[in-house]
């Protein structure tokens, strides 16, 4: 299935100017809507809001987030100070994911040659992350494979981190898929990712689409899958990895990667180069974004706490590197909880 999340619509916008079109990931899996975006401040909201949403996709909507911000002050008669601003809330729109101002920063340089000059580069940033993502599927999958002595691998993923989460293909579900297509892949249990169930409803709907056997199962329920014998590996995808492989990620993937190592099965992080944050040595600086309690309280617009308990929502945890076997990039695959960090592949 090859559906775009976030792209650049050269027909779209006020005046023709082009927007930048995304698929609405908040009415997944029911409705397939797409949002078209001219303005900064509506790119803001809809990161807010998660319609765009994974690392690498965050990276795509940062650098056509710089192309909307030239257009619009072009239009809107803004200074370059008024340019600057606008960027500057793009870029700090969520805090944990690197890949958000990363993206921000690949084309920013670029400004004074002009908006075709950063909306070239801006397309480049996700042809880049395609190719990126193949490439760290292909090495994650190689070692994988050259360390579980089974025909087809029963994998364990949480959150979404496919091609809704990316420019296309995926990560640790760019793995997944890589090991289906060499038919070395068994099933694959989805973890629905409370709250907003990025799993059951995103990953589930991209392995649906694929034919890849699933199962959705609670979040509570993965570490007795893991501790039952049932998962040969879990892998998942990243926001943001230090150098030591401290890697921030969907909440829940702590209790993945503890359940993994009691077991002693393989726990992969998969991320492209663009999630690496080498100015972090370890992962205690990570800031971990704090959401809206009523996440957590309200379900479909229903009230499932009392009105007096207020929900607690932190969006992401860190997983110590000597929890993390393995961090597969394009780059090739390190190795934290054996000592062989990030720096190993820079
Ligand atoms: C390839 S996406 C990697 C991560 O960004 C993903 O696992 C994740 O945690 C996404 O969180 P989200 O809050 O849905 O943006």
């Amino acid at each position: 299935m090859t559906l775009i999340a976030i792209e650049w619509d050269d027909t779209a916008g006020r005046g023709g100017r082009g927007a930048v079109r995304l698929l609405d990931q908040t009415q997944l899996p029911g409705t397939t809507a797409y949002r078209s975006i001219d303005t900064t401040s509506d790119l803001v909201v809809a990161i807010a809001e998660l319609a765009v949403r994974g690392a690498p996709a965050l990276g795509v909507a940062g650098a056509l987030g710089v192309v909307l911000a030239m257009d619009e002050g072009a239009h809107e008669g803004w200074d370059d100070t008024r340019v600057q601003a606008a960027i500057d809330r793009v870029r700090h729109a969520r805090p944990t994911a690197v890949n958000l101002a990363w993206g921000v920063d690949q084309v920013r340089a670029l400004v004074p040659q002009g908006r075709d000059v950063v909306l070239e580069a801006a397309r480049r940033v996700a042809t880049d992350d395609e190719a990126a993502n193949r490439e760290l599927s292909r090495l994650g999958a190689d070692w994988l494979l050259s360390r579980i002595d089974r025909a087809r691998l029963r994998v364990l993923t949480h959150c979404n981190t496919g091609s809704l989460a990316t420019s296309a293909w995926g990560t640790a579900l760019g793995v997944i898929r890589e090991l289906h297509a060499r038919d070395r892949l068994e099933l694959v249990y989805a973890d629905e990712t409370r709250p907003l169930l990025q799993g059951s409803r995103l990953t589930a709907f991209e392995l649906a689409a694929d034919g890849i056997p699933h199962w959705v199962q609670a979040d509570g329920a993965a570490a007795s899958t893991i501790l039952r014998g049932l998962v040969d590996l879990a892998v998942v995808g990243a926001d943001r990895i230090a150098a030591n492989g401290d890697a921030a990620n969907k909440i829940g993937t702590l209790g993945v990667a503890l359940a993994c190592h009691d077991a002693g099965i393989p726990f992969m992080v998969a991320a492209p180069w663009s999630t690496v944050d080498l100015s972090m040595a370890d992962g205690s600086g990570i800031e971990i974004e704090e959401r809206s309690g009523e996440e957590v309280t309200v379900l479909a617009g229903v009230r499932l706490a009392p009105e007096v308990s207020p929900g607690f929502n932190p969006a992401f945890d860190v997983t110590p590197a000597r929890l993390v076997d393995a961090v597969a990039t394009e780059r090739g695959v390190a190795e934290p909880r054996r000592g062989i960090d990030l720096n190993s592949l820079s």
